[in-house]
């Protein structure tokens, strides 16, 4: 199909005029054009990609491609990745054979971290395992009391395709997420899924910082051998918040020989971070390309409508009735995470069985006095605007200057989206406290910085961030 980077090129465009920057850059963007002789290919990164994109934007492809060409057009939607190939079922398309060669490398390591022979084990550690076979799966961490929205829709739909699928869909699946916004929830709900379709599987759900305990353990007793095996005999490993292995040399390469051994076996990896990967500090270089060898996939905080919805569930969980009015309350005045969401739910359901009355509106209200009162104390504009200036290092007065060069305008849309989210102030006000800006202004800068939260992690992380500092 002569043309086709041409096509391509202009649906490109049709589609970035079409779709907010999020959906153009997650679905759209990382295909790629070849002419196929007769018909055009469409390279798609993943499979998943690949579902979503034949059931959301082919028919419109389609049309551009009749269109453009002038004529009814086959296409065909082909995978293609290097990621696909490490994680295809076929010998052949198993990961790059340095993997396999730093495998090897890692059984000849020197005698002293190596296992030493039962005999030369000390008593009082013979026999005792050095990681403990516990699966600490929390059966209330399932797909149906995880809510969704814009979100996490995302993460949730790769979740359960690796839930299906797993060792297949996506290896390893990366979540990555602000604390408290369900990262936990979500990676043992595949535990669960993965556990009722086979009772035998052998899954393990581990904290990073637990998993470095292991390792020291390893070291004290000289065990290095049986942590190895047990590690690398799983069917599924759940990792979560590895942000932890950051700077723990060791735990980082015994982790390295763990994963890599399991994705050659085709065994699931499933990684939580509260970054995205390249963020990740302290964390060698082979490590972060290998998180991104299956999906990595975000989780943003909740809007305020999920936030409803996920009150509401939880009060059903509790059989408890909770009004709208009255989960809009805690919903509008909790914003930061799930967590204090929760938190605060359940502190109005203690006052309700404390006073032994219904939970209303006014009952909510007086049970998270203090709390509110603490949150509204804190989140001032003035605070906003220093905090900001602090964190991009630019005077406060140029929170409210008319200076527009790049390096100070950001911050200063920064510091309105979150005077937004995090204060009841209208845009007037707001663009009042930003030297008598007008309201569209700060219009603009909410849109823009939502669309840029969306479009590129090192945006959406330094706004989490900022939220995290502001309500602490
Ligand atoms: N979408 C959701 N639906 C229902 N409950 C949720 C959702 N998201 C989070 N939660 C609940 O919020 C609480 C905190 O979630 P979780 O521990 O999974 O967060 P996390 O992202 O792993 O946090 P951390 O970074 O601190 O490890 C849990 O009780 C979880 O059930």
């Amino acid at each position: 199909m002569s043309n086709a980077v041409v096509f391509w090129s202009s649906c490109l465009s049709a589609f970035e005029a079409e779709l907010t920057a999020q959906q153009f850059n997650t679905w759209i963007k990382p295909l790629a054009v070849e002419d196929g002789g007769d018909e055009l290919r469409l390279l798609v990164p993943n499979k998943f990609v690949l579902q979503w994109v034949k059931d959301k934007f082919m028919a419109r492809i389609q049309l551009l491609a009749d269109e453009f060409f002038g004529k009814p057009v086959t296409i065909a939607l082909t995978l293609h990745s290097p990621r696909t190939a490490a994680v295809s079922r076929k010998p052949e398309a198993a990961p790059a054979p340095t993997v396999v060669t730093e495998a090897v490398v890692a059984e000849s390591r020197p005698a002293s971290i190596t296992a030493p022979s039962p005999a030369a084990e000390p008593a009082a550690t013979r026999g005792r395992p050095v990681v403990d076979e516990y699966s600490r799966l929390n059966p209330n961490f399932t797909f149906d009391t995880f809510v969704t929205g814009k979100a996490n829709q995302l993460a949730r739909a790769a979740a359960l395709q690796v839930a299906e699928n797993p060792g297949v869909a996506y290896n390893p699946l990366f979540v990555y997420g602000g604390v408290g916004l369900g990262k936990t929830h979500l990676v043992q709900a595949i535990g669960n899924v993965v556990q009722q379709h086979n009772k035998k599987a052998r899954i393990r759900y581990i904290h990073a910082e637990k998993y470095v305990g292991d390792v020291v353990k390893a070291y004290q007793h000289k065990a290095f051998e049986e942590f190895k095996r047990y590690y690398h005999s799983l069917d599924v490993l759940l990792i979560d918040d590895i942000q932890f292995f950051s700077g723990k040399n060791r735990t980082q390469e015994e982790f390295f020989y763990a994963f890599n051994a399991l994705i050659e076996a085709h065994k699931q990896v499933i990684i939580t971070c509260d970054t995205f990967p390249k963020e990740i500090e302290n964390m060698e270089d082979r490590l972060i390309s290998r998180f991104g060898w299956g999906l990595t996939v975000a989780i943003e905080p909740p809007e305020l409508e999920m936030r409803v919805a996920i009150l509401l569930k939880k009060a059903e969980q509790e059989r408890v009735q909770l009004d709208e009015n009255t989960a809009f309350f805690i919903a509008k005045h909790i914003r930061s995470n799930v967590r204090e969401l929760e938190g605060a739910l359940k502190r109005v359901l203690a006052y309700s069985r404390f006073t032994g009355q219904k939970v209303t509106l006014e009952l909510a209200k007086e049970a998270l006095k203090d709390l509110l009162a603490v949150q509204n104390r804190q989140v001032s504009v003035d605070n906003i605007q220093k905090t900001v200036a602090d964190f991009y290092k630019i005077k406060v007065a140029d929170m409210y200057s008319a200076r527009r060069s790049r390096t100070i305008a950001r911050p200063r849309q920064v510091a309105m989206a979150l005077a937004k989210e995090l204060t009841q102030l209208s845009l007037p006000d707001i663009g009042e406290a930003f030297g008598g800006r007008d309201h569209t202004t700060v219009l603009h800068a909410c849109r823009k910085i939502n669309e840029l939260r969306a479009a590129e992690p090192e945006m959406a992380h330094d706004f989490n961030v900022l939220l995290q500092i502001l309500k602490n």
